[in-house]
């Protein structure tokens, strides 16, 4: 299990040699996973959703400071043990298919991922990882120009997945892609859910991955907000005024996206949603603490 507690990061910048510049991003991000569970981690631009995944991995940049507690199969998980971890029993697919080395062939990055985890990586193996993403065994002579950005995408997926990493966290998977193939990525991520694999999927599109979820994490400018069961939000009613607007946004439900808030600096301590909210009253201006709230839980003075 993935057990993330009061995840807090902060960057820190100088201003010519002496002013120094705290900026938190993080501010309180809470999330859990099991396996054979896929959970989706939504939020809009700027709400910390990679950076979250990127302190999970232990890739953050160095000015950046980390607080809070995380931990991954019951143990504590510090630098040291990322490190060993990473590309073996946790992986990432990363947002941006800039990641891909421009130089090497898809083939030879999905060995490169498979040999890092101590799996097979001859090319067969590479040839048969390719395939659950759909994409032919010549795809492996490609140079990363030479794909689409969706083949790019799902070479990306593969030389995660060809680790057979216990934890995937795929941060905005399906980006670029037509609802065809959005259905087709998020329904294998579902399958590796299925199969015993911790899945988190980060997303802004909470319409596109609802559908595939267990449990829905809520993001709001650096702070998990609420909690719940993917259920609630399908048939029911999320709790947090945050989330109600994010539900209204549905396509479904006519479209009406929340303002964006920005991570930092704006809101104080106080909720994130404060400015935006019908609810806020002054109590708003402390930080809410955790509700539990039947399967779920939710970050809100009025909930
Ligand atoms: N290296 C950095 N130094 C300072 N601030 C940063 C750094 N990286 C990210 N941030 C800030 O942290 C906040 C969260 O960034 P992050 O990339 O996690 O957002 P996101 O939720 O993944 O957004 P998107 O959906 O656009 O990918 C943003 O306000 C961003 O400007
Ligand atoms: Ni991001």
């Amino acid at each position: 299990m993935l057990a993330v507690k009061d995840l807090r990061v902060r960057f820190t910048r100088y201003r010519g040699l002496l002013r120094r510049q705290d900026m938190t991003v993080l501010d309180g991000v809470d999330v859990d996973a099991r396996p054979g569970e896929l959970v989706a981690m939504i939020g809009q631009s700027g709400a910390g959703k990679s950076l979250f995944a990127h302190a999970v991995l232990g890739i953050l940049p160095a000015n950046a400071s980390v607080e809070g507690r995380m931990s991954f199969a019951g143990e504590p998980l510090d630098l040291a043990r990322q490190r060993r971890l990473r590309g073996r029993r946790i992986a990432l697919v990363p947002q941006a298919v800039t990641w891909l080395d421009p130089t090497a062939t898809a083939g030879r990055q999905v060995g490169w991922g498979a040999r890092a985890a101590g799996r097979p990586h001859g090319p067969a193996a590479i040839a048969g990882e390719l395939a659950r993403f759909d994409l032919a065994a010549a795809t492996a002579r490609l140079f990363p120009h030479q794909l689409s950005g969706g083949m790019a995408r799902r070479v990306l997926t593969a030389i995660a997945t060809v680790s057979q990493a216990e934890l995937l966290i795929a941060d905005e998977p399906t980006t670029g892609l037509d609802p065809d193939a959005c259905r087709v990525a998020l329904t294998l991520l579902r399958r590796l859910a299925d199969e015993g694999c911790m899945v988190v999927v980060i997303t802004h599109d909470l319409s596109a991955v609802l559908p595939f979820a267990d449990r829905v994490a809520i993001l709001h400018g650096g702070r998990t907000v609420e909690i719940a069961d993917a259920r609630t939000f399908r048939d029911g009613q999320p709790i947090h005024p945050y989330s109600r607007a994010l539900r209204s946004a549905l396509p479904e439900h006519g479209f009406s996206a929340p303002a964006q808030t920005q991570a930092s600096g704006v809101a104080g301590d106080g909720c994130r949603h404060r400015g935006e909210c019908d609810r806020a009253s002054g109590t708003c201006a402390i930080p809410p603490e955790w509700t539990e709230r039947g399967r779920g839980q939710v970050r809100c003075h009025h909930a």
